[in-house]
């Protein structure tokens, strides 16, 4: 019986079998839970669809979180299928390509910034808004950060700022839902992994090797390994935890490599 036996999670941010959303839908899946999935637009219906299908599911929803109409409908939906939502994971983020390259002022609009919080960090607390009546007692609700948000990462740029938004809503979630039915709403910072999201980032695979020479463990972290620990984030095992952003990311932000970075 595995630690998340009967629980029903929602993933959000599948979109390769690379998205850090596809090593947690393998951790929740092999822990016994029930999975759900959405996509962001009709063309990746399919390609999200064939993807669940790993995880024994046909549950998969539209939703662009830009839209506050999709984002309700997809709790109307799941409703039909599900009486109560046990987890919700948000592995969502998302800032104008032109402006996480270079300086970042010069980067820097208006515009970016706005888009990379509403996105990237808004559409968190607006999915827990809308899932909020379905939630079970004792629902754990997950985001994925990044050490942006604490350090200012060359080429992060706003995303930096987004991702720090990220980690205070965190805490006001986490503050406005405790004495509600002990919903608990914490954040995985996890290292630089290759995914979709990294590609055609600027020197991306040598901010990979830096970050794996600067950690203790002297490697990059997995998608498998962020799965492992949002399965227990969404566990009841972790039910003393609510509020926080924990690193997983082999030691790298606490190790002294981080200094020579
Ligand atoms: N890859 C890394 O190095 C890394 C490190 C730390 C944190 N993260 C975070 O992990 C999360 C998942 O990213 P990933 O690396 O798995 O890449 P990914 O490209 O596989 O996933 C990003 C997801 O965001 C979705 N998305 C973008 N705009 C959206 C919108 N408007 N509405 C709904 N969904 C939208 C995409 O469809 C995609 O599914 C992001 O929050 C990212 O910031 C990534
Ligand atoms: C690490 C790291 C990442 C991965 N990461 C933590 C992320 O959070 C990915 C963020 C991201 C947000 N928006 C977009 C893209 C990536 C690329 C495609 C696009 O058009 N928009 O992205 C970086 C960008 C610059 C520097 C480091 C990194």
């Amino acid at each position: 019986m595995g630690f998340l036996a009967g629980k029903k999670i929602l993933i959000t941010g599948l979109l390769s079998d690379r998205s850090i959303a596809y090593g947690i839908a393998q951790a929740a899946k092999r822990e016994g839970a029930t999975l759900a999935f959405t996509y962001v637009s009709e063309n990746l219906r399919q390609r999200v669809v064939d993807l669940a299908k790993d995880f024994d599911t046909d549950l998969v929803l539209p939703c662009d979180v830009a839209s506050d109409e999709q984002i309700a409908e997809v709790f109307v939906e799941l409703g039909k299928h599900w009486d109560k939502l046990d987890g919700l994971v948000h592995s969502i983020g998302f800032a104008p390509r032109e402006a996480l390259k270079g300086d970042y002022l010069d980067a820097l609009s208006r515009e970016a910034f706005h888009i990379a919080h509403d996105i990237s960090s808004y559409s968190f607390a607006a999915l827990a808004k809308a899932a909020r009546p379905m939630l079970s007692e004792g629902a754990s609700l997950v985001t994925m950060t990044y050490l942006g948000a604490e350090r200012a990462i060359p080429n992060y740029n706003v995303m930096g700022l987004a991702k720090a938004s990220l980690e205070a809503n965190v805490r006001y979630m986490a503050a406005a839902l405790g004495g509600d039915r002990a919903i608990r709403v914490n954040a995985v910072s996890a290292g630089p992994i290759k995914t979709l999201a990294a590609a055609g980032i600027a020197n991306f695979s040598t901010l990979l090797k830096r970050a794996a020479d600067g950690t203790p463990l002297k490697r990059n972290v997995t998608q498998e390994e962020v799965g492992n620990v949002t399965a227990f984030l969404l566990s009841s095992l972790s039910s003393g935890m609510t509020g926080e952003v924990v690193m997983v990311d082999c030691g790298f932000s606490h190790g002294a490599g981080a200094m020579e970075s």
